[in-house]
């Protein structure tokens, strides 16, 4: 999707969204991309942040339809556009909504509620009433959107009421629905003071679709249990066998289908003479270290970067890691900035950065280079071709797509990635320096393993890794949803209710 600086209203008015409606249509919180006011007060398009848009993009521009989405500013209502074919429909949200639904029952009750509860959810009655209005919002946009019989394919944890409301509103439909982070333990899960609602919200969809098959799993018992729907027996594979909850005459099927990049792109253009040469002025720009070590986030306290900052400065104390030899660039990109977790957290890896540049860096070099803004796409690339030792180090993250993005950047099969237990990614690449980003000690072990590693050894994992993204690429990822959607896909054995769950 091309974001270049043109107007959001003379963009709209260059072509009008078809009338008859479109056959695909994706909904998901934000479109890819937001409404920014430029300094003269205009306003133009940016790429959205995150994995979700990355993932998303290359699927729709091939398909031709529609999005529906919050444009990423409160109060902003721009007609429809058309961008590379795409038809982009946005759902306007008030400033209150964007504090009670997205800031609130979004990002302070569901994000950490999911994210195994890494900071305390706040339970929030308004919050809750906001996430139910702007759903029912989404569901009207989109049934309004789709044609006749479309396939709608609902996107993440901010609109897991819609598969329901949409289904009631436009039963022609063919729903959808992908949670692009974790499904929590059962256990965390009953903490929601509106569990049932939201489990019957996502059984409106006629597949659901998690990362791994532990989520699908976690989801199929507490539709047995909550919903008192009877369910399939047996394990769920990747792609391979999905779940079945029977919902009345309907069977809603759940699978696990990892989603990934579009690998043959990323490795095409690292290998680009002009990204090459970038790559190496980066290097001479840190004074050309011995290894370049390399974190790239949104700012978020899910990510684990207080953790990676933690181990260096311990290495560099134990003198296991000289500072004359390593640079650190970590990019932070800003996220959910008025969230009050998120706003502690800046000042906590501020404080960090500081401390290490302090005691260890030299005039001109500090050890730890920190970025807190976006990067354009290109200089990305460039860095991860640079870079020597890659840090993802989250507490939980439903994928981690910037751990594929940089094993897809090195076909000069160069590089280590160090990558949390901890992530989704982690379950396809396990020829990482795989570490628990609870134990200090094991993170800074990996470390120095990465750092040191044989040139050998290092091309062996390397290639290993590849093989694995370049193989598994965003295309799959949505063509095995899609096919499954349509009807295709192993089902479960035979169907079991709560009752007989609990003693088999
Ligand atoms: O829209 P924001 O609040 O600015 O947040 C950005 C996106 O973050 C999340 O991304 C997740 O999706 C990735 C792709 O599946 C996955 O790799 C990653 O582990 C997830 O954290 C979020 O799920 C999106 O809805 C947000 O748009
Ligand atoms: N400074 C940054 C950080 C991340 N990103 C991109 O944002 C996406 C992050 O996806 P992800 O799955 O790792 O994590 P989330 O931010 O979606 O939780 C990747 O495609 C990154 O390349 C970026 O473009 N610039």
């Amino acid at each position: 999707m091309s974001v270049g600086d043109r107007n959001g209203k003379n963009a709209a008015d260059e072509v009008g969204p078809s009338t008859k409606g479109s056959d695909f249509v994706v909904v998901a919180n934000r479109l890819p991309v937001d409404l920014v006011t430029a300094p003269d007060g205009g306003t133009r398009w940016k790429r959205s942040p995150g994995g979700l848009v990355t993932a998303l993009e290359p699927i729709l521009r091939g398909n031709k339809g529609a999005w529906v989405g919050w444009p990423g500013v409160a109060d902003a209502d721009p007609d429809p556009l058309i961008e590379d074919g795409v038809e982009l429909h946005s759902v306007p949200l008030s400033a209150a909504e964007v504090e009670d639904y997205y800031e609130g029952f979004s990002n302070a009750t569901l994000w950490p509620l999911y994210h195994d509860v890494i900071v305390k959810p706040v339970y929030d009655r308004k919050w809750w009433s906001a996430y139910v209005e702007v759903n029912r919002r989404f569901a009207e946009s989109a049934a309004k959107v789709a044609a006749q019989g479309a396939t709608v394919w609902i996107q993440d944890y901010q609109l897991q009421l819609v598969p329901k409301m949409l289904r009631m509103l436009r039963p022609d439909l063919t729903i959808g629905f992908f949670l692009h982070i974790p499904f929590p333990p059962i256990e965390l899960f009953m903490q929601m003071p509106w569990r049932t609602e939201i489990i019957e919200g996502l059984l409106g969809a006629d597949l659901i679709g998690f990362h791994l098959p532990g989520g699908a799993q976690n989801f199929l018992y507490l539709a047995r249990r909550l919903a008192g729907q009877p369910t399939s027996r047996g394990s769920i594979g990747v792609r391979s066998k999905l779940g079945v909850v029977q919902v009345g005459f309907r069977s809603v099927r759940v699978g696990a289908f990892p989603i990934s990049i579009d690998s043959g792109n990323l490795d095409e253009r690292s290998k680009l003479k002009s990204i090459r040469d970038r790559a190496k002025q980066i290097r001479k720009d840190l004074g050309n270290p011995k290894h370049i070590m390399l974190g790239v986030d949104r700012l978020d306290y899910t990510k684990g970067i207080d953790v990676r900052l933690n181990a260096l400065l311990e290495l560099l104390e134990e003198k296991r890691v000289d500072p004359a030899s390593v640079a650190m660039l970590q990019l932070a990109t800003p996220s959910r900035e008025r969230v009050d977790s998120y706003v502690q957290l800046r000042s906590q890896v501020e404080r960090q950065v500081g401390r290490i540049n302090g005691e260890y860096g030299e005039m001109a070099h500090p050890v730890v280079n920190y970025l807190h803004r976006p990067v354009p796409r290109d200089e990305l690339i460039a860095y991860f071709v640079a870079a020597d030792v890659m840090l993802v180090t989250p507490f939980r993250d439903g994928m981690n797509l910037v751990a594929k993005e940089y094993v897809a950047c090195r076909s000069d099969l160069g590089g280590a990635l160090v990558l949390s237990e901890f992530t989704g990614a982690a379950a396809e690449l396990r020829q990482a320096y795989l570490c628990n980003p609870h134990d200090l000690e094991g993170v800074k072990d990996s470390i120095v393993a990465a750092l040191e590693q044989d040139r050998d050894e290092g091309r062996k994992r390397m290639r290993a890794l590849r093989r694995q993204v370049l193989t598994h690429d965003v295309e799959r990822w949505a063509k095995s949803f899609l096919a499954a959607l349509s009807g295709g896909g192993v089902a479960g054995s035979a169907l079991i209710a709560d009752d007989e769950a609990e003693t088999s």
